[in-house]
Formats: C-alpha cells, structure tokens, sequence
C-alpha cells in the first residue's frame, strides 16, 4: 500500500526531504518512560493527559517561534503535560535530533520523536521514549513497529481511516494517534477522531492528534474517546495568553471541568 503520491504538495516536499535525510550510524537501546503510565499518572491527579509539542514552525503555521526548546519544554511541564513531543525534521519544523536529545535530558516526562521516518536506520539518529510511524507512509508498517520496539522505542502508529487502523492494529501498534489533519488536503477536522476512534480495539492506548485549540475541542476528543491529546499549535501559540506557554498548556490539561471557554 503505498498512498504517498495522494499527498498535498508541502507534504509531498517533506517526504522528499525525509528521503534524503540519513539514519544513525550506530543501532540505538533506549531505556523508555512510559506513556500510558504517564497518562496514567496525569488522569490520578485530574489533569487531562496532554502531550505538548515542541513545533517551532510548520507548513501551515506563520513564523517561527524561536524560544529555546528547553524552555519551552519546561514550560509545558509546568503546565501539567503528561509527556512532549518534540519535532525533529529541520528543514519544514524547525526541529532537530538536538533540541528533543536537550529536551529529554532535561524533563522527567516521556518524549516523542515527531518525525516523518520512512526507513529503520531513521530509528538511530536520536533517542526518545516514543517515535511516531505514520501509516500512510510506511508500506512495512510491521517491521518499523517491530524495528522500533526492538530498540525500546514505544510506537505512536498514527491513522487517519478505519483501514490504517486495521494496519496498525495487525502491525501490533498498541498505541493509536488518529490525525484529525488530513495529509492529503492538509485540512484540519475533529470529527475524523470521531469516525474513527470506534474502529480501535479498547485495549490501545488512543490519542487524538491535531487541530485541538479550544478547552471545547479537548472536551469532545475525550468524550469521542481518546486517552490523551496531541497538541501543537495551540500551545506554541504566540498570541495565546501573550505567548505564555505554560498557560496554553495549563488551558488544555484542567479542560476536564466544565466552563464556556
Ligand atoms: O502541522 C502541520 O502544518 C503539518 C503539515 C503537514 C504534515 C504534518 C503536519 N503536522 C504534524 C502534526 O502531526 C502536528 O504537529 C501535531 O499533530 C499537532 O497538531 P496541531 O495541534 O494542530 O499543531
């Protein structure tokens, strides 16, 4: 199944990009924070579990917040997130292996790698407690979920219809992030979770993925289902509370009481 030339032409430049870009050159062994605990602990204390990204840019974001990673990082802990995702692809996010390597030495909580990693040597250019594999993009899903989880990586396999989560699930993926974000038209819509949240086995730890920018949007996503949110720009947010990051994480993860906003 390859689905890859269905794609909107930024993302099409993405993959490109990623095509190029080389792996580690050593076989990483990752000792792993785990994610569903971390949901875990989050939901004990009544805060919604949140994994706030570290997303400096993106295809469909205006400027670049420039802050350091760390600091934003800190900042989002502050605000009660159970975990960060931190992008790495450089030349369309403004990431790095380096920002997310800082960040994770400098946070308690598990990392993801957001990344667009098409081969098994993109496993080793860094470490992180979770690693994206998107569906759409990797015809081998099974052997990218296994090369992962050899080296102690947990996989976030990411779909976005009912036919990437019967490849996710046969490819063993016990977490599930449904992209509200449509790759192919990059349009951004939450009743995709919806659709799709009832096609993945309860026993999956499932998260809603993009679009989520209201205390509103949080609310549904959990009512649809999902076991924790992936929120990027709602939370990197410059005009959000002048740019206070804690405070538009802080927004998202005290979501599960009720109010207008
Ligand atoms: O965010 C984009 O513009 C984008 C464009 C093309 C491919 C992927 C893209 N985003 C990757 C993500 O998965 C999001 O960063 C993540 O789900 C957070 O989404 P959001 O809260 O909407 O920033």
């Amino acid at each position: 199944m390859n689905t890859q030339d269905e794609v909107a032409p930024a993302v099409r430049a993405i993959l490109d990009a990623a095509g190029t870009r080389e792996g580690g050159d050593r076989r990483l062994s990752v000792d792993a924070r785990s994610l569903p605990d971390a949901f875990a602990a989050a939901e004990a204390d009544g805060r919604v579990p949140v994994i706030a990204e570290v997303k400096p840019t993106s295809p469909t974001t205006e400027g670049t917040r420039a802050d350091d990673p760390v600091d934003l990082a800190r900042a989002m802990v502050d605000g009660g997130a159970a975990a960060l995702s931190v992008l790495t692809e450089p030349s369309h996010f403004g990431g790095s292996p380096e920002a997310l390597e800082r960040v994770r030495a400098a946070v308690d909580v598990p990392v993801l790698r957001k990344d667009f990693l098409l081969r098994e040597e993109h496993l080793d250019v860094v470490e992180a407690d979770a690693v994206l594999l998107i569906a759409r993009f990797l015809d081998d899903l099974p052997r990218m979920v296994a090369a992962a989880r050899d080296r102690g990586f947990q996989p976030l396999v990411e779909v976005h219809d009912a036919a990437e989560v019967r490849r996710a699930v046969d490819a063993g993926a016990e977490i599930v992030g449904v992209n509200n974000r449509d790759l192919a038209e990059l349009e951004v819509d939450l009743s995709t979770f919806e659709t799709v949240a009832p096609e993945v086995p309860d026993d999956a730890t499932l998260i809603a993925e993009s679009g989520i920018t209201t205390r509103a949007d949080a609310r549904r996503m959990r009512t649809a289902g999902a076991d924790g949110l992936l929120i990027g720009s709602a939370i990197m947010d410059t005009e959000g509370a002048a740019g206070d990051v804690a405070a538009n994480t802080r927004r998202f993860t005290t979501a599960g009481t009720e109010d207008a906003t």
